[in-house]
């Protein structure tokens, strides 16, 4: 399979390899599908959000009421996910997992709530075991409601205030990385305020060091996020299902580092979309062997990163089924 499909996308008319990364895309996206004609059918993005103890602490430079006062503004379709998926498109699903906050029902609003927020993992583990494994099935069941729409490329976006801490310590712990390598400046701690966030997640790390750092669900239970958790699950069901996964921003791709470590079988079915500016996610795509199709020093989660980069899968797709080839267009291929 993967050399018929490398013999067409060579056979197109233009000097080998000149399509550069959409080639290699194309190519990825053929073999998700087992087709040398691949189609994206409905996409979706799906926003998971839920409060985190730990924003109480002092780690973030926004209040946590930002988190529920942001999904009113998914819902009122005011936020950059809402733009940027109107603009291409793409069906916005909204998934609580866990804001503290009652919401109305709402049509695009996926209640998958599992307590009202986090507990500070300064203090103890951030969910119980049963909560880290609710998540996950939350996760993967609503995936099958999205892929019941005939959908089979979906990404995955985040809010959570705090949550930049929370993916920190997964990364350095799962990593086995300084946590300085790790923690970044989130929604934007300046200076005293990022170095008083590295040393309370230092003193959380320590709090925890006893954490058995090979097992996954262990570290996901003790410094995740319910929104983290539900994406992890949410990555494996969407791997198995064999759907294009768009992975976001930092907080994504420590979700999917977490359903890696669970099934490293589903690292196929990714495509990063963009490398954000908050530091730690260019060391975590070199750990993932990933190569981030997009660079514009974005930082801000919610799966903007997917949405803004999902024009480029549509060129990838469209290059391979629809250019013509050396022979058919009568064209003269390479000198010998
Ligand atoms: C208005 C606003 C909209 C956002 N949309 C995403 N985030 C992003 O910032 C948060 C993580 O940063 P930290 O760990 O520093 O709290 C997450 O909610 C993430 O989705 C936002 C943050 C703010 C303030
Ligand atoms: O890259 C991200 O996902 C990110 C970065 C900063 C704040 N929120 C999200």
């Amino acid at each position: 399979m993967e050399q018929q499909i490398q013999h067409i996308i060579d056979t197109k008319t233009k000097p080998l390899g000149a399509l550069g990364r959409l080639e290699t895309l194309a190519k990825q996206i053929a073999l998700i599908q087992q087709t040398t004609q691949p189609r994206l059918v409905e996409p979706h993005l799906v926003v998971v959000a839920a409060s985190h103890g730990i924003a109480n602490e002092g780690v973030s430079a926004y209040p946590s009421e930002v988190t529920y006062q942001m999904v009113l503004n998914f819902l009122a379709g005011g936020a950059a996910i809402n733009v940027f998926t109107r603009q291409h498109g793409i069906t916005l699903k909204l998934v609580d997992a866990g804001v503290d906050y009652t919401f109305d029902p709402y049509p695009h609003l996926i209640d998958a709530k599992v307590a009202p927020g986090t507990r500070s993992f300064l203090r103890e583990a951030a969910m119980t075991p049963e909560q880290c494994v609710t998540c996950l099935e939350n996760g993967r069941a609503l995936v099958a409601q999205v892929q019941a729409t005939g959908c089979n490329v979906i990404g995955f976006g985040e809010m959570g205030i705090g949550n930049t801490s929370s993916a920190a310590m997964l990364m350095s712990v799962l990593l086995n990385l300084p946590l300085a390598d790790c923690v970044g400046t989130g929604t934007g701690v300046a200076d005293e305020r990022y170095t008083q966030k590295l040393a309370i997640l230092e003193q959380a790390k320590a709090v925890h060091s006893t954490v058995d750092a090979t097992d996954p669900m262990a570290v996901l239970q003790t410094f995740g996020g319910f929104e983290i958790a539900t994406m992890c699950g949410a990555f494996l069901e969407a791997a198995r299902r064999r759907m294009v996964m768009l992975v976001d921003g930092f907080i994504a791709s420590v979700a999917f580092l977490c359903a890696y470590r669970l099934d490293p079988s589903i690292r196929l079915f990714a495509v990063f979309c963009h490398q954000s500016a908050e530091k730690g996610h260019a060391r975590l795509l070199a750990e993932l062997d990933a190569e981030p199709l997009l660079q514009l020093g974005m930082r801000l989660g919610e799966g903007t990163g997917c949405a803004v980069a999902y024009p480029i899968l549509q060129s990838a797709v469209a290059f391979l089924n629809e250019m013509a080839s050396f022979e058919s267009a009568g064209v003269s291929g390479e000198n010998a």
